[in-house]
C-alpha cells in the first residue's frame, strides 16, 4: 500500500518531503490540502493532524506530522542507509541538529513573514523581521564556513530542509553574495539536484512571487 502524503506544492516543507520521496522512490500517494480555502480546518483533517499543518504522512498506522520527522521517518523506512541519513550515531546527530535549527530557527523567520500574508491577508513586512532574517542568514553563513553542506561534507535531510525555507527567505530579503557567499554556493549546489529541478523550482519560484509582491504592497 502507497504512503500518503498531505502536502500543498507552495509549502516548503511539503516540498521537503516530496523531494524525499522522489529521491527515494517511495510509493506515494500525494493528496493536495488547500490551505487557501481552509481545507486543512476541516474535522477530518483536524483529526489526523491538530496542528493542522501540511505535510503529513500516513503509512498504515503511522501519522506523522511536521516534515523533519517525516525526512527522518522515509530516510530510515526507504533511505538503504545512503549518504543524506547515514546509519551512524554521530553523524545523524549532527543532521538532527540542523534539522532542529531548520525547524525552530530559520523556518520561524520565515513563518513570521508569510503566516500573516496567507492567513489573513497581511501586506508590507517590518523591519525587526528583515533584522532577524539578516542574522539568521549570518549564521547560516557560520554554519557553510565550517562545512560544505550543513551537517558536514556530505548533502544531507537537514540540507533539503533548510533549502526550501531558504528558498522563501531570499525572496522576502535578497542574499547579498559580497556577505554571504557560502549560503550562494550552497544554493546552487541544491538548485542543481534533479530533485530540486523536479520538485522545487517552480513552485518555490511561484511562493516567492507571491510574498515578494505581497511584502512589496
Ligand atoms: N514545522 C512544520 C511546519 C509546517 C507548516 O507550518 N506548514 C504550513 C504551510 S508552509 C501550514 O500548513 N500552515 C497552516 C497552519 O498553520 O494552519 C513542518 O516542518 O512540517
Amino acid at each position: 500500500m502507497p504512503v500518503k502524503v498531505y502536502k500543498l506544492d507552495l509549502s516548503p516543507p511539503a516540498r521537503a518531503v516530496i523531494m524525499a520521496c522522489d529521491i527515494y522512490k517511495v510509493p506515494v500517494e500525494f493528496i493536495d490540502v488547500d490551505l487557501m480555502n481552509k481545507e486543512h480546518l476541516k474535522p477530518a483533517y483536524l483529526k489526523m493532524n491538530p496542528l493542522h499543518t501540511v505535510p503529513v504522512l500516513v503509512d498504515d498506522d503511522v501519522i506523522l506530522h511536521d516534515s523533519h520527522a517525516i525526512l527522518i521517518y522515509l530516510s530510515e523506512v526507504y533511505g538503504n542507509n545512503g549518504t543524506l541519513y547515514p546509519n551512524n550515531v554521530k553523524q545523524r546527530a549532527l543532521i538532527n541538529q540542523k534539522l532542529f535549527f531548520n525547524n525552530s530557527y530559520l523556518f520561524t523567520r520565515l513563518g513570521n513573514v508569510t503566516y500573516p500574508i496567507f492567513m489573513s491577508g497581511a501586506r508590507g513586512v517590518d523591519q525587526k523581521k528583515l533584522d532577524d532574517i539578516n542574522v539568521a542568514y549570518g549564521i547560516l553563513e557560520e554554519f557553510l564556513t565550517r562545512t560544505t553542506f550543513l551537517a558536514g561534507d556530505n548533502l544531507t535531510i537537514a540540507d533539503i530542509a533548510a533549502f526550501t525555507t531558504v528558498c522563501g527567505l531570499m525572496y522576502i530579503l535578497p542574499i547579498d553574495n559580497s556577505r554571504y557567499p557560502k549560503i550562494n554556493s550552497w544554493i546552487k549546489k541544491l538548485e542543481n539536484q534533479p530533485y530540486a529541478k523536479k520538485c522545487n523550482e517552480q513552485p518555490a519560484k511561484m511562493y516567492g512571487q507571491f510574498i515578494q509582491k505581497a511584502i512589496q504592497q
